[in-house]
This record gives C-alpha cells, sequence and structure tokens, in this order.
C-alpha cells in the first residue's frame, strides 16, 4: 500500500476545495485512477480518445461509440481563417504555450459557447483543433509553410505528429502519443485544474476556463518542467556527468525540474509507464546517452533526497526521441489535459457555488490617509 502523504501548510496543501468523481490522486492502492479506472490499464489497452470519451461522456465507448466520436473529431480540424490570420501575427519567438493560449481565446471569439448545453461539442471542437493550431504556427513561424491540418489520421496522436512532421508517423510514435496523452489526461485539483474550476464557478464560458488554465499549466512548478527537464539532460554527456552535475545542484538547493510531487509520497505512476517507453524509443534511434543519463539522474535523487521522477521527467527524452521539438512539449501536455479540465468544468456546472476562500490579513491596521503631501 502506498503511504499517503503528509499534507499541510502553504500552498492549500491538504485542504479538501471540493467533490469531484473523475479522479483519485496518491490513495492507497492503485495511485491514479480516471473514474475508477487505473491509468496504467488504460494506458496499456485505450487510445486517448477513448480516455477523452470516459472524461467527458462518463464512460467508456462502445466500438461504434468510439467509431463515431472519432469520426466528429477528424471532421473538426481546420482552422477558421480568421484563426489562421491571428496566428500567422505571432512571431517565431513566442512561447508555443502562449500560441496556444491565444489560439484558444481567439476561437472563443469566433465560436463563442452561448449556452452549457453546448459545453460537450465545444470541447470536442478544442480537442480536435488544438494541434493543428499550435502546428499551423510552428510551422507557418519555423518553416514558412502554411500547412492543411484537415488530415484523415485516425488518432489525435498521430494528427499532431503528421501536422509537426509532414508525413504519417509510424506505428511506434503514434502509440507513444497515445499512451502520453492517456498519462497527462487528468490529474484531480492540480493547478491548471483548479484555475479551470475557479473560472466555471463563476459561470464563464469554456474557452475563458481553459486559457486560464493553459497560463496555470505553463509554468515550471506544473507542466512546463518537461521542458525544463530536457533543458537540463540535454546538457550532460554522459551518465557520470550527470552525476555530478546533479550533485552540485543538490548542494546548491537548486530545484530539479521533473522531480518530486505535491501529492504523491513515493512515486508518481505514471513514471514507470513512460519510462518504459522512453527505453523503447531510445533502443529504436539507437540512442546511448539521453536515456542512461536520465536513469541515472532518477538513481541520483532517490539515493540523495528520496525524490522520484514525476510523469514529467521521462516525458522529456520519450518525446525528444520521436523529434519533437522541446518547446513543443508542454502544448502536447494542452492537447491531454484539456479533457481533464472539461470534464472539472462539467462537474463544476453541475454542482456550483461559487469559488471564494478567505485570506488571513496580514497587513497594516486601519490607518488615515495622508494628504499627499505628508507623504513619504
Ligand atoms: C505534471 C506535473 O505538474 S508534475 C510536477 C512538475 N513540476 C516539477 O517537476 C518541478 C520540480 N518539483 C517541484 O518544484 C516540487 O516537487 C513540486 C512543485 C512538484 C511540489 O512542491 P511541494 O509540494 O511544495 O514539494 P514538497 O513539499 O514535497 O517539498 C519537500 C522538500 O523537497 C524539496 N523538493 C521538492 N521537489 C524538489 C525538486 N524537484 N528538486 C529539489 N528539491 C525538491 C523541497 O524544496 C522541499 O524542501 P524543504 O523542505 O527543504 O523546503
Ligand atoms: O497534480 C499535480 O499537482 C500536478 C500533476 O502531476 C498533474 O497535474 O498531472
Amino acid at each position: 500500500m502506498a503511504a499517503q502523504k503528509e499534507l499541510s501548510g502553504a500552498g492549500l496543501r491538504g485542504q479538501v476545495a471540493g467533490k469531484t468523481s473523475l479522479s483519485t490522486v496518491g490513495k492507497s492502492g492503485s495511485g491514479l485512477t480516471y473514474r475508477g479506472y487505473d491509468v496504467s490499464e488504460l494506458a496499456d489497452k485505450c487510445i486517448f480518445e477513448e480516455v477523452a470519451y470516459l472524461l467527458l461522456y462518463g464512460n467508456l465507448p462502445t466500438q461504434s461509440e468510439l467509431d463515431a466520436y472519432q469520426a466528429k473529431l477528424k471532421k473538426m480540424r481546420g482552422l477558421p481563417q480568421a484563426l489562421k490570420d491571428v496566428l500567422e501575427r505571432i512571431p517565431a519567438d513566442a512561447h508555443p504555450m502562449d500560441v496556444l493560449r491565444t489560439g484558444c481565446s481567439m476561437l472563443g471569439n469566433l465560436e463563442m459557447e452561448t449556452d452549457f448545453d453546448q459545453q460537450n461539442d465545444k470541447t470536442d471542437r478544442m480537442l480536435a483543433v488544438f494541434p493543428s493550431i499550435i502546428n499551423y504556427w510552428y510551422r507557418f513561424s519555423h518553416d514558412n509553410v502554411r500547412i492543411e491540418t484537415e488530415t484523415d489520421d485516425a488518432t489525435i496522436g498521430g494528427h499532431f505528429l503528421h501536422l509537426l512532421k509532414g508525413e504519417k508517423p509510424n506505428e511506434l510514435h503514434e502509440r507513444v502519443m497515445n499512451v502520453s496523452l492517456i498519462l497527462y489526461a487528468e490529474h484531480e485539483f492540480n493547478a491548471s485544474t483548479f484555475t479551470a474550476r475557479v473560472c466555471a464557478s463563476t459561470l464563464s464560458d469554456i474557452h475563458s476556463c481553459v486559457t486560464g488554465a493553459i497560463g496555470s499549466l505553463r509554468g515550471h512548478l506544473h507542466g512546463g518542467a518537461n521542458e525544463a527537464a530536457m533543458d537540463m539532460i540535454e546538457g550532460f554527456g554522459s551518465p557520470d556527468e550527470a552525476e555530478k552535475e546533479m550533485m552540485a545542484m543538490l548542494a546548491r538547493k537548486d530545484k530539479i525540474m521533473g522531480f518530486g510531487h505535491a501529492i504523491y509520497s513515493e512515486s508518481d505512476p505514471r513514471n514507470v509507464v513512460i519510462k518504459g517507453w522512453s527505453e523503447k524509443l531510445a533502443a529504436d534511434v539507437g540512442d546511448e546517452v539521453l536515456y542512461p543519463v536520465s536513469v541515472r539522474c532518477e538513481e541520483v535523487m532517490w539515493r540523495e533526497k528520496k525524490l522520484f521522477c514525476n510523469a514529467d521527467f521521462f516525458h522529456a527524452s520519450a518525446y525528444h526521441f520521436m523529434g519533437i521539438p522541446t518547446k513543443l512539449f508542454t502544448p502536447i501536455f494542452v492537447c491531454s489535459r484539456l479533457t481533464g479540465w472539461a470534464a472539472h468544468v462539467f462537474e463544476q456546472r453541475a454542482n456550483n457555488r461559487i469559488i471564494r476562500p478567505s485570506a488571513e490579513y496580514t497587513g497594516e491596521e486601519l490607518r488615515p490617509v495622508p494628504d499627499i503631501g505628508a507623504r513619504g
């Protein structure tokens, strides 16, 4: 049985801030479940669209429901011209998370949610079009091409890689994308999901909830850790060098990206899954540095600090082996976590009270406002 992490203090740690039937995180036993299903089993047996359907519609789809869902999503991959125009104006050195944030917000202007009855269709549209948004901008600003975003790829993961590279991905890469999107899909009251729920609690529209959540996911302490981990490990030329540098970072009390977790105490159940795929990809590309370096980092952090890899750490090498540019790592997380965010928005709306906690005041006692000449 996994030990529960002691939860107290700052960062609202340990406060129950609401109810959810969507997932359990760090509960004794199975670690991470989506609507009662273990995430490792979902990653083993499903494609991402099945998990998206589970989160957004409440149950795993039958074969005919899945076929219909995939067909629906495929038809929604096209970008409106006004959105393409906006994407073409964003510079190549913009942060891709800012591009997605703007893309989502612009979509909300063009295809506004005017009634909560539309929430599933609006979410499906975002699910289908986010890979188009990020890759249209990336290919236009970096390669100077205007890509056609309406591919016939069966899965969102395949569609993403197809747009990025201009050719259909191989089976291994499409499978890893499915696994990755499943692992990242949902995680209870993490910072970005909580952002979405706070926004939803004001009865705002779904695009506003998701736009805010993208902003929260961007930070290095949350989703941005996969990119930060990549920047770190690619600087290490060998496992021994990695060990030496990690020891120096620990001595300086640096935060090491891709390690530790606010809720899990012993391990992140997503790590073993993505690590296994990273190892397969390393063998596939003949890597003899990055994967062994990553393993040594894991060993050092556990030995020295009892800190374990979270979901982000081995995602870095896995994505890298598939030829994905580092700056697109966190946007892929968005393409997945959108399902969790939206499912939480639906749940909040179904039983809403505006989220408005209290603060402990630590400022000045009541005092008079001095005249302007008497200040300073
Ligand atoms: C998908 C995701 O979003 S997973 C999270 C991705 N984020 C990262 O990988 C960033 C690196 N990790 C961290 O910053 C943290 O572990 C977080 C943000 C994930 C969790 O933060 P917290 O819940 O505040 O951490 P926690 O209370 O477990 O920290 C305990 C101690 O370990 C240290 N610690 C935790 N993580 C790390 C780390 N990655 N590197 C070095 N030290 C760490 C803390 O500084 C703290 O030390 P202290 O007691 O001397 O102050
Ligand atoms: O739960 C958290 O705090 C962060 C995390 O792992 C996630 O959002 O996937």
